[in-house]
């Protein structure tokens, strides 16, 4: 089967801190993607830079810093951003498809389902899927703000084989090079550790937006759903091969997880859960370890207000996340029931199914999304 490979390029490899796109860097993106896909590769790009290419356009000196000012802004640059990669791919023979997405796109199954669908078509129509945040619409509490989260949801979503970040740095380095001279490039990651998270840093430049700490972040996102992430720069011809070949300039990120089935999926990283489900010592050992459905008995508290086909999040009698699953019953139907045996609920309310989650519908905490600590 052809390689699957979701590739994310940030504003600060196309534009420059005066605005407006270079032309020239975003046709040597174009080549290095046209060769991969004319190689047989699914190319998927994830592309920042709207904000930039536009706000010189309207007048701004710099890139704006309030909200409506900078979707203004995003308004004209993406409109620019998408010519300017639809005639550099068309060079090639590519077409480019442009698709927008927001948060609520990945957290609503159905409008997930729909984006995949749609992106689907188009690789196999073999067109180049080109995706950027919605900034016009995007609201400050749910927005990206940085592609790089966006990028690793992506990924997850289409079930990549890897997932390219490519940056204006070749790499994590153990110091911000722009600050450390005498820091030192990594150039592997099996574990994502409290002392990476230290050393890195913000954005490196006026146009970039996340530094490398949401591209840490991003690494988490695609590692936890199985897939594989590189960090780094492509400048010269067949870099980016290189980069999918294992011999990029940048760091590698490894996974050892399993990818999920796209139910659970979007259980443990989409979804947005509604309640919670405390459970005693017994159901933690059931679910976590014995591959268990939730059944009402171990239940010992209910919080929120959710509905049937809803998702919750479970903890333990401390508190720890144990995963999300999808509730079968309504919060008042989880109160009635919790810690009788499924005789005595089944007599107590009227119930299609006994598990309050069935196993088929849950996904444990390691495949989970979860705030970092540091956050
Ligand atoms: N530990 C680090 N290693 C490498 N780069 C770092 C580190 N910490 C911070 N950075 C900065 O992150 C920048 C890349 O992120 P950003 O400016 O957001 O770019 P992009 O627009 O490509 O997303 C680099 O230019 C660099 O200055
Ligand atoms: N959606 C925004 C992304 C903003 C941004 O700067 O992101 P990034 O370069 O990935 O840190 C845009 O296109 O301008």
């Amino acid at each position: 089967m052809a390689k699957r490979i979701v590739v994310k390029i940030g504003s600060s490899s196309l534009t420059s801190a005066e605005g407006g796109l270079n032309r020239e860097q975003v046709q040597f993106f174009a080549d290095e993607l046209a060769s991969l896909h004319a190689s047989g590769c699914q190319v998927l790009l994830v592309t920042s830079g709207a904000i930039a290419a536009g706000f010189r356009r309207l007048g701004y000196a710099a890139r704006p810093k309030l909200v409506h000012e900078k979707q203004a802004a995003a308004a004209v640059g993406q409109a620019l951003l998408m010519q300017a990669y639809q005639e550099a791919l068309n060079a090639g023979g590519v077409i480019a498809a442009q698709i927008l997405l927001t948060r609520p796109d990945f957290s609503n199954r159905g409008r997930a389902q729909n984006a995949t669908r749609t992106i689907e078509e188009l690789l196999k129509q073999k067109a180049i899927p080109i995706i950027n945040e919605n900034d016009t619409v995007a609201v400050d509490e749910i927005k990206f703000g940085e592609n790089d989260s966006l990028s690793a949801l992506v990924a997850n979503l289409v079930k990549a084989d890897g997932l390219y970040i490519l940056t204006d740095m070749d790499g994590l380095y153990t110091g911000d090079p722009r600050k450390v001279p005498d820091a030192e490039r990594i150039e592997r990651v099996e574990t994502l550790t409290e002392e990476l998270y230290r050393m890195a840093g913000g954005a490196g430049s006026s146009v970039g937006t996340g530094g490398m700490r949401s591209k840490l972040e991003a690494a988490r996102i695609a590692m936890q759903g199985g897939v594989p992430v590189f960090v780094g720069r492509i400048s010269e011809l067949g870099d980016l091969r290189a980069a999918v070949d294992g011999t990029g300039k940048g760091t590698y990120f490894t996974s050892s997880l399993q990818s999920l089935s796209a139910k659970k999926h979007w259980i443990g990283f989409l979804s947005d859960p509604q309640g919670k489900i405390a459970v005693d010592a017994g159901a933690e050992e059931a679910l976590l370890n014995r591959g268990r459905s939730l059944l009402p008995a171990g239940i010992t508290a209910v919080e929120g207000d959710f509905h049937p086909g809803e998702v919750v999040e479970i903890v333990n009698a401390d508190g720890r996340l144990l995963g999300r699953g999808v509730t079968q019953y309504a919060a008042w139907q989880v109160t009635a029931v919790a810690g009788l045996s499924s005789e005595e609920a089944q007599k107590r309310i009227d119930i299609a199914r006994i598990e309050v989650i069935h196993r088929d519908e849950w996904v444990a905490s390691t495949n989970v999304k979860e705030a970092h600590a540091n956050e």
